[in-house]
């Protein structure tokens, strides 16, 4: 890997403003190769103990600065990210395997939540509330949660950290974050660039592990961490859920999905096609908004079935590195075969393969992006996830009906749906049980906008003007013998 900046790629853990080793590494592997890239520390919950206590000294500072001067910190890690967003895509890309494209504006994209909470945080107003007494004054003051831990995924190994990262240091909070041991190079690479722009040591650290429980265990048992904020599985976000009962912490839960993407016989086929590439096979199908499922409407099932299968049939498939590669391999082999175990139910139950269906012949983790037409309810991609390049296409007859088989699952995070008519538009957004739902579109992630689901798809709103809502808490006064 060719970095402008070399010391970019970290193997040490940054804890309590300090670049720490261990007498046990565990290593990062490249998805598209298998090759090691990489050592990091297999830091243990002792070492997450002293990550919080250092948080716990340094949030006393960091709170006692005006919302101004920390956006001047964070705009200074802003621009940073964005001077080396070649090598911070080149570390993603070679731990996560997305291409590069993608990667560099996931670079962009995590850059904006830092950019955009800098601003949000000098907009953390209070109240002076119409008194119900002569004597009395009534006001509220907005005032940093405390020490926050984050638990975040591989998929989008910057993103889903400057999306907790940005609220939690704008408000005045400290963070200790657990990266995903698939992808901790890119966590370590912000954390150089944080210090950089002069993070105060112990803000923030970054333990790498491999136990993922015992560092977890302590983030949610430990007394002095006010909230956490986990992205990943809705299985281990009910899990840390529990954890956090026995200190009361508040937990902000970005979980799974299984989102529908409906098209309507009034919609624009070719804009429906094209959305529905870009929604489902962004990251190789490895986002929890990508389209799970597709609905078409009857009249118009076979020519979407014939676009769609002939625009995935182009889509290049490679290493990340490679230019003009659109999907890259799963992140394990683990990915691969659940992608394997929903074709094959889904062959099973009578649905025929209409492009790709298979892995790849780059072998490794690479694999066919595939279509399949003829599902129905009774196979296991209606109710679960598959978080790969699987584009299974099922029918409805009219918009009860579509409404009825989009709404049948737990999870509820983003739908999407192609339709103009009017009153058509309004019906259906108003009837999807979704925290997010696109209209026209398969792309709806931006910093400005509130990310998050219902349902068991989570807890809370990243992004926009609402997501440093769960880093504060509101303080009433009630001033008397005025
Ligand atoms: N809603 C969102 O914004 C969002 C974003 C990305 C991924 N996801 C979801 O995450 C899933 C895939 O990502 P994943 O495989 O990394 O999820 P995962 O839940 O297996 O892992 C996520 C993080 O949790 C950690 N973890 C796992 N078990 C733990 C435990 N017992 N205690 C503490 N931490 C633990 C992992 O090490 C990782 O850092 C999919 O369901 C996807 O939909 C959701
Ligand atoms: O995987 C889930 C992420 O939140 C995807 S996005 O980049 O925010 O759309």
């Amino acid at each position: 890997m060719l970095l402008n900046r070399p010391d970019l790629l970290r193997e040490q853990a940054y804890v309590g403003g300090e670049w720490v080793g261990a007498d046990r590494t565990f290593a990062i592997h490249d998805p598209a190769t298998g090759a090691p890239i990489a050592n990091v520390p297999d830091l243990t919950a002792q070492d997450m103990r002293r990550a919080i206590d250092a948080a716990d000294v340094a949030m006393k500072g960091w709170a006692a600065k005006t919302a101004k001067e920390r956006a001047l910190v964070l705009r200074r890690w802003f621009d940073l990210m964005l001077a080396h967003q070649d090598d911070l895509a080149a570390i993603m890309t070679a731990e996560q395997g997305k291409p590069l494209a993608e990667a560099k504006g996931e670079i962009v994209y995590g850059a904006s939540f830092i950019e955009w909470f800098a601003e949000e945080g000098k907009r953390v107003y209070g109240d002076v509330v119409p008194t119900h007494a002569a004597d009395r004054r009534i006001l509220t003051l907005k005032q940093p949660i405390g020490v926050c831990g984050a638990i975040t995924p591989w998929n989008f190994p910057v993103a889903m950290i400057t999306r907790k990262a940005g609220p939690a240091l704008a408000a005045g909070c400290a963070m200790v974050l657990k990266p995903a041991e698939q992808t901790p190079l890119s966590a370590l690479a912000l954390a150089v660039l944080a210090e950089e722009a002069g993070l105060p040591a112990g803000l923030l650290s970054v333990v790498t592990t491999s136990d993922a429980k015992a560092i977890g265990g302590e983030i949610t048992s430990n007394p002095r961490i006010a909230k956490i904020s986990f992205t990943g599985s809705t299985e281990v976000g009910k899990l840390l859920m529990t954890q956090c009962a026995g200190t009361v912490k508040k937990v902000s839960l970005e979980l799974g999905g299984n989102a529908p993407f409906i098209v309507f016989d009034d919609a624009d086929l070719d804009e429906a096609v094209k959305g529905a590439i870009a929604s489902k096979f962004r990251n190789a199908g490895q986002t929890c908004v990508c389209a799970n499922r597709l609905y078409v409407q009857d009249a118009i099932y076979e020519r979407f079935v014939e676009r769609l299968t002939q625009a995935v049939a182009a889509l290049h498939v490679g290493i990340g590195t490679e230019p003009g590669v659109d999907i890259g391999p799963l992140i394990d082999d683990d990915a691969l075969s659940k992608v394997e175990a929903h074709l094959a139910d889904a062959l099973e139950h009578g649905a025929k393969v209409t492009a790709g269906g298979a892995r790849h012949e780059l072998g490794g983790n690479f694999f066919q992006p595939t279509v399949i037409a003829g599902m129905t309810p009774d196979m296991r991609i209606a109710t679960e996830e598959t978080f790969g390049p699987l584009a299974p296409i099922f029918r409805f007859s009219d918009e009860a009906d579509a409404i009825a088989q989009a709404n049948a699952t737990r999870f509820g995070l983003a739908a999407y749906f192609y339709a103009r008519d009017l009153g058509r538009v309004w019906r259906v957004a108003e009837a999807l049980e979704y925290g997010i739902v696109g209209i026209n579109t398969g792309i709806i992630s931006t910093e400005v906008a509130p990310f998050g689901g219902v349902k068991e798809s989570g807890i809370g709103r990243e992004g926009s003007r609402y997501g440093i809502d769960d880093y504060v808490e509101i303080k009433y006064l009630a001033m008397a013998g005025i």
